[in-house]
């Protein structure tokens, strides 16, 4: 019988960085957000430090890092692009996992995968720089628009995880296009478990349309949510939402 450790939920605690820096003082606290997340049940906090700050800070970056000392069965997952800023930061701060994602500056959100063989150098030598820096190294990637040989490419380079990037299925989540929609995430599913690479998941996940995912992958070892999580709190409450989405793992 294959046993399969259930999903890790780590909470992606941008948008309260959003709201607290929509008056400029310090409310809401995000650190406290993040401890918070913890003390309601979540195995992770991630964040997206962008380059124009607009929600997530390099100061959050740091003390939260920091606050996570305290707890060491808590991990820290850093996304972003890996500009030299960006790469610098994580390496000083070391948190168990960096998500490398695409986004152009502009980008309003993550709004694509990785083109892997045309980022082959910028992938290997920032995969290379997390490793010696013992940092797990995930890659954003879209399914739609990535081939199996592009999986070999990160294979080679030494990456531990793929993160399904999983707006298409979201959003086709409740259509008659939702079983279509998941063929492309059982391939690289697949590939990845046949070849040893990790699997985490993200992006427009959702109370709604997880649970089916995760049934559907079961090789998925950590889902990232944050948008869907913090607007159910808002409606439930903070503590009611995180529980509901540990629920659904
Ligand atoms: C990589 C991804 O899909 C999300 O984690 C991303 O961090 C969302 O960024 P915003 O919170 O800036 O929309
Ligand atoms: N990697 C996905 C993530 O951290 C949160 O994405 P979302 O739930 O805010 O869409």
């Amino acid at each position: 019988m294959m046993v399969t450790t259930k999903p890790k939920l780590s909470v992606n605690i941008n948008k309260f960085a959003t709201l607290r820096n929509s008056r400029g003082h310090d409310n809401p606290n995000v650190l406290q957000a993040a401890l918070d997340a913890i003390g309601f049940g979540a195995h992770g906090i991630t964040v997206h430090p962008r380059p124009d700050e607009r929600h997530i800070r390099r100061t959050d970056v740091y003390d939260i890092a920091r606050a996570l000392k305290d707890h060491p069965e808590i991990e820290f997952n850093i996304e972003g692009y890996p500009s030299e800023d960006f790469l610098a930061m994580v390496c000083e701060v070391a948190p168990h996992q960096c998500t490398l994602v695409p986004d152009p500056p502009e980008a309003l959100t993550s709004n694509a995968g990785w083109q892997v063989a045309p980022n082959r150098t910028l992938l290997g030598e920032t995969t290379a720089r997390l490793r010696a820096a013992k940092v797990r190294v995930a890659v954003f990637i879209d399914p739609n628009a990535t081939a199996p040989d592009e999986l070999r490419i990160l294979k080679e380079l030494g990456v531990d995880r793929i993160e399904l990037y999983t707006e298409s299925y979201a959003h086709a989540f409740g259509t008659p296009r939702q079983q279509a929609a998941l063929e492309p995430y059982l391939a690289v599913a697949g590939w990845a478990g046949e070849h040893g690479l990790g699997l985490n998941a993200g992006h427009d996940l959702n109370l709604d349309n997880l649970t089916f995912l995760l049934r559907a992958i079961p090789a998925i070892a950590e889902v990232s949510i944050g948008h869907a999580l913090v607007c159910d709190a808002l409606r439930v409450g903070y503590q009611e939402s995180v529980r509901q989405y540990l629920a659904r793992l």
